[in-house]
């Protein structure tokens, strides 16, 4: 990749993720989306940007391209990763965010289209070359790496928050709870999906969901691998989520305190991926906010000697953010390089 120009990234999917994507590259200048493939029709895609970006007027279609302040993306109709004829735009990474494609074959169908690099919106469902989280694992990265993903949203703020209390403690196991806004693959009536819960109504019901970040936890944090279980609750809340997580101290009498001023030292080492809220907040206070992390300091609560509960915020454009962080890692990384 060329460092005097910017970053030229694909995107196959054009949802919310891959809208914010858009939205903050529109606002960068040294990267830029030149080619998205979503099976979306171009003028519901731009009205859908533009009824969730501060500035609409900015955006505009002009024959095949959604344009923006800095940026001019040519718009097809492509549904299969190995239909999309990536080396034609010259892109240096594609990202995909349809949330269809998960498995490590298909997303090389994106390689094969001359994507040198495939960036996953979310955790994969079998192993890829780099699970990436910053401020964490930047440092393993390697020019050999073509398939990788930045985790999720949740994935980062666990990650994060593990990451930061375990300079100062041991912590022996733990539990996360995600109380999770609804996710577009949910239904908003009962519908017959793939799974019985969450074929009942997302707008009704709080929904029990799994969640894969304890299965991959240990590829960012080797020390917490099998350590932590993760589940979801997904709640009819349409954006803003709630990171729930218990530990289990190995000291005796941690205090909240203590917690509290260990996350604050995270924030101001990590400002623009951590932060510590002491307001009483509620969901949608945590709207349009690009940290990884809002770290609730009046949600720590400790019982008997070693047990520890923390609340911390978050929501999906931090996670955008993020996976521009990782885009751009790459980038400074130069050319792909096979693995030997
Ligand atoms: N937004 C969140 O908070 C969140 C959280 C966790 C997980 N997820 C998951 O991540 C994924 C992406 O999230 P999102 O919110 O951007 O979803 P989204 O549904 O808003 O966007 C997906 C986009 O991909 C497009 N698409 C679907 N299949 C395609 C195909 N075969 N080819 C090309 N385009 C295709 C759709 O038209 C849509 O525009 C989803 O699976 C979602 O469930 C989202």
């Amino acid at each position: 990749m060329n460092s005097s120009r910017p970053l030229r990234l694909g995107l196959m999917g054009f949802g919310r993720t891959g809208r914010q994507l858009f939205d903050l590259s529109s606002a960068s200048e040294d990267i830029e989306i030149v080619a998205i493939a979503d099976i979306g029709r171009p003028d519901i895609l731009l009205y859908l940007l533009r009824s969730e970006v501060e500035a609409p007027e900015q955006y505009y279609l002009e024959g095949n391209f959604v344009c923006g302040p800095r940026s001019r993306a040519r718009l097809m109709s492509t549904d299969q990763p190995g239909e999309m004829p990536w080396d034609i735009f010259g892109v240096d990474l594609v990202i995909d965010a349809t949330g269809v494609y998960r498995s490590a074959e298909v997303l090389r169908h994106h390689l094969q289209g001359g994507a040198p690099r495939v960036m996953l919106r979310s955790l994969p469902e079998d192993e890829i070359d780099r699970i990436v989280i910053p401020g964490i694992n930047e440092d393993s990265i390697s020019a050999t790496d073509r398939l990788i993903s930045a985790g999720s949203a949740t994935t980062s703020a666990l990650c994060l928050l593990l990451h930061t209390l375990a300079k100062e403690f041991v912590i022996e196991c733990g539990s996360l709870t995600t109380v999770h806004a609804y996710t577009s693959d949910q239904a908003l009536q009962d519908y017959a999906g793939g799974d019985y819960r969450r074929s009942r109504s997302a707008a009704r019901n709080i929904i029990p969901n799994a969640h894969d970040a304890g299965r991959w936890l240990g590829h960012v944090l080797p020390a917490f691998a099998g350590k932590i279980n993760t589940s979801t609750l997904n709640v009819p809340v349409q954006a803003g989520s709630l990171l729930d997580v218990t530990l289990v101290m190995e000291e005796p009498s941690v205090t909240a305190q203590a917690v509290n001023e260990v996350m604050r030292a995270g924030a101001a080492a990590q400002p623009e991926r951590i932060g510590v809220v002491d307001d009483p907040i509620v969901s949608s206070d945590v709207l349009g906010s690009e940290l990884s992390l809002l770290f609730d300091s009046q949600g720590t609560q400790r019982a008997g000697e070693h047990f520890i509960k923390t609340l911390s915020w978050y929501e999906n454009r931090g996670h955008a953010k993020r996976m521009l962080e990782v885009a751009r890692l790459y980038g400074n990384l130069g050319a792909v390089t096979e693995v030997a």
